[in-house]
């Protein structure tokens, strides 16, 4: 049975997230799930009503995978193309594009609408918290969170602190991982932050290889899978995160470390002009149709 003091915990928080694509969807289906009220927002009504699908098939998901508490009554879904609609959350986690300028324009504006005190999060892959907490009204009140994917079925998430982020944000955002059932371990700031300045260039690395002909990318992930223990190797990993998202990436950790491995390799950004983003185009390093 649920219990009664886990759900009135859920209904404090007022989840706004904006960006409704691989991430969003993810992360609203955890809130939902979990008993979270969620209003989501994106650029127009055609990418909402494909994120309600998917939300829908995601929260199908989860509960066959027994991940989602039992009994425990579903949040509910508000999508909207207006950032205002963020105003009255008391928490808001960005997870747009990884490109600067796009994650400046929404932090600005959302921290500009929302009442001080508001939690605000960010998604971010790369971007260091230090150089978003600079668009915000209020830098103490950012900090990042780094969702895996998927959110309802990964636990664990990487809690960015930047040098801003005050000790009541860190526990806001304390409450918010244990409402939403998720255990996080806090890392300071720095671009890619652990996991993806360890994945992104393994990823890289790994399409060059399949680039240069030294292997196919079944080969390279079996090899991962079977001698090193992934659990998916790094290609279908790339499929299932989004070729676009990890060039837009692998370019954010290359600009700010000047790190060769983080130079998306011809293969990778071949796909994305080709439009083979992975899984949410029904094509990438495999054939998903
Ligand atoms: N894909 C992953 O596995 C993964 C994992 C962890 C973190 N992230 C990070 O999460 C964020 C989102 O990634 P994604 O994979 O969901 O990207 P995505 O491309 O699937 O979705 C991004 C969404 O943002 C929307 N958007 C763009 N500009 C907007 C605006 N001004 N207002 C509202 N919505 C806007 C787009 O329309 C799109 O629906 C990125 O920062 C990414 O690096 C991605």
């Amino acid at each position: 049975m649920t219990d009664p003091k886990e759900h009135r915990s859920a209904q404090r928080h007022r989840l706004a997230l904006v960006g409704a694509g691989v991430m969003g969807t993810n992360i609203s289906a955890l809130a939902l799930g979990h008993g979270l009220d969620v209003t989501l927002v994106d650029v127009d009504d055609a990418i909402l009503a494909a994120a309600r699908t998917t939300i829908r098939q995601k929260l199908k998901h989860a509960q066959l995978m027994g991940v989602l508490p039992a009994d425990h009554p579903r949040g509910t879904l508000r999508t909207t193309t207006s950032l205002a609609d963020t105003a009255d959350a008391t928490t808001v986690i960005e997870a747009v594009v990884e490109v600067a300028e796009t994650k400046r324009k929404v932090l600005t504006e959302v921290s500009g609408l929302v009442a001080p005190g508001t939690l605000l999060i960010s998604n971010t892959s790369c971007i260091p918290v230090d150089e978003m907490a600079g668009w915000v009204v209020r830098g103490d009140e950012l900090v990042g969170v780094h969702f895996m994917n998927p959110s309802y079925l990964i636990e664990m998430v990487e809690v960015i602190r930047g040098t801003a982020t005050s000790e009541a944000t860190m526990d806001k955002v304390t409450a918010v991982l244990t409402a939403l059932g998720r255990k996080f371990l806090v890392i300071n700031d720095a671009p890619g932050f652990v996991i993806n300045r360890l994945l992104h260039p393994l990823i890289n690395r790994a399409a060059m290889l399949v680039q240069e002909g030294v292997a196919s990318a079944e080969t390279v992930d079996g090899l991962l899978e079977g001698c090193l223990g992934h659990s998916t190797g790094p290609l279908r990993t790339a499929d299932l995160i989004g070729i676009d998202n990890l060039v837009d990436s692998l370019r954010v950790l290359h600009e700010r470390t000047g790190d060769p491995e983080c130079d998306p390799c011809d293969l990778m950004l071949q796909k994305v002009r080709d439009g083979h983003h992975g899984r949410k185009t029904g094509h990438g390093f495999y054939d998903y149709r």
